[in-house]
């Protein structure tokens, strides 16, 4: 797929996007839409619009047309999806198939018709096959078979890809599609059952070190191997590729180095100052054996990472712990 794009032509110029022009960013106030919501604002834009899903369900395709027409977006980040940890993806495969499809079909079309000049797509690196050459380069996309944990999920990621690459060779709109690796930081989703691994382990060692518990149980072997890329990373990643980067090809978001998930909850237990023992429940699914992007697509485009992992979960510690009375209410 990656080797052979049919040409498309979409007369892009790099340059800075312009800071007054409406730019709605569907999914605002997600993990990954809020932390580009404040570097847009830092950035200087001044008219950023949002909906809620309880305000706009884009689902509903008549309503998120209505919208575009109203606000006549100029640019646009695609950051509002059905997402979640290994288990959630396990367990629902057919939410995470069918409402991500239906969010992405719904606000593309919506934006082509409306003829959005600038618009991200945001996938997942598990578009990628599941035993993918590591670093895992953009060229491996469906070269093999995924990982059955979050096959769906992944399905209806690459079905936006190819949406992407479809309107670029149709209509010419330079629009781009990225993929980040894991992702975590302030504004994420703690919740024990549905979450990623980062937040999940920030919440359960913070409740063992404040009750004195002697061991806490991770899920899986703890073997398997992740890269984390901060959220604000993440973030100013999005406007440097919507400011510099043009083309069909999907381009890989991540720091360049992975962990073992043993080597994270030690990380996370450091960072929380609890000392007790590390018990792993086999029950639980480890998922793909290794996912670490190869980012020299990103390098080579002028972006890397700042963002060292362990200062980032310190940071994230702070923002849960200062936040848990909200979060619990
Ligand atoms: N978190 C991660 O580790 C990774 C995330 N990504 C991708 O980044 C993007 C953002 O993920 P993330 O921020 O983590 O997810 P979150 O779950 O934190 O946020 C998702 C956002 O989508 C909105 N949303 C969901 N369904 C609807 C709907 N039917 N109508 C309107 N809005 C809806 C939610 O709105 P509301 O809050 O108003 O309900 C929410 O703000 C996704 O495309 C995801 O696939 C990719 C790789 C890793
Ligand atoms: C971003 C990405 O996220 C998911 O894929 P994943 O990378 O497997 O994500 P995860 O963060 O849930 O798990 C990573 C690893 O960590 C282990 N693990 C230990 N203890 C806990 C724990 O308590 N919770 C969770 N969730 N995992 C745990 C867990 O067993 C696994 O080995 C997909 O939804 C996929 O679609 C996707 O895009």
């Amino acid at each position: 797929m990656a080797e052979s794009f049919t040409a498309d032509s979409t007369g892009f110029k790099p340059g800075v996007l312009d800071r007054a022009a409406p730019f709605y960013v569907a999914g605002h106030r997600g993990l990954v839409g809020s932390a580009i919501w404040r570097r847009l604002e830092s950035a200087g834009f001044t008219d950023l619009r949002g909906r809620t899903s309880s305000e706009l369900d884009l689902k509903d395709r008549a309503a998120v047309f209505s919208y575009f027409a109203e606000v006549n977006p100029r640019y646009v980040v695609l950051a509002a999806a059905k997402v979640g940890g290994i288990l959630a993806n396990n367990t629902y495969p057919v939410d995470f198939l069918t409402e991500n499809l239906q969010i992405q079909i719904n606000v593309l079309d919506a934006a082509r018709e409306q003829g959005v000049e600038r618009l991200l797509f945001l996938g997942s690196s598990c578009i990628y096959p599941r035993l993918a050459q590591q670093p895992i380069s953009e060229d491996s996309l469906l070269t093999g078979h995924l990982e059955p944990t979050n096959d769906a999920y992944a399905i209806a990621k690459i079905a936006g890809i190819m949406h992407v690459q479809a309107v670029r060779r149709q209509y010419g709109l330079p629009w781009i599609s990225a993929m980040p690796t894991n992702l975590y930081g302030p504004g994420d989703n703690f919740s024990s059952e549905g979450s990623h691994v980062l937040p999940a382990l920030i919440r359960r060692y913070d409740e063992a070190a404040r009750q004195g518990l002697g061991s806490v149980t991770n899920w899986g072997t703890g073997a398997p191997r992740r890269e984390f890329l901060h959220v604000d990373d993440m973030a100013a990643a999005c406007l440097h590729l919507l400011e510099h980067y043009d083309g069909p090809q999907q381009v890989n978001v991540g720091t360049g180095s992975d962990v073992t998930i043993k080597e994270l909850a030690e990380l996370v237990a450091e960072a929380v100052g609890y000392n007790g023992a590390m018990e792993w429940d086999t029950s639980k699914p480890d998922g793909t054996p290794q996912k670490l992007l190869d980012v020299s697509k990103l390098t080579d485009a002028g972006w890397t990472a700042q963002i060292p992992l362990n200062e980032g979960i310190r940071d994230t510690v702070s923002w849960y712990r200062n936040n848990l009375a909200a979060l619990r209410g």
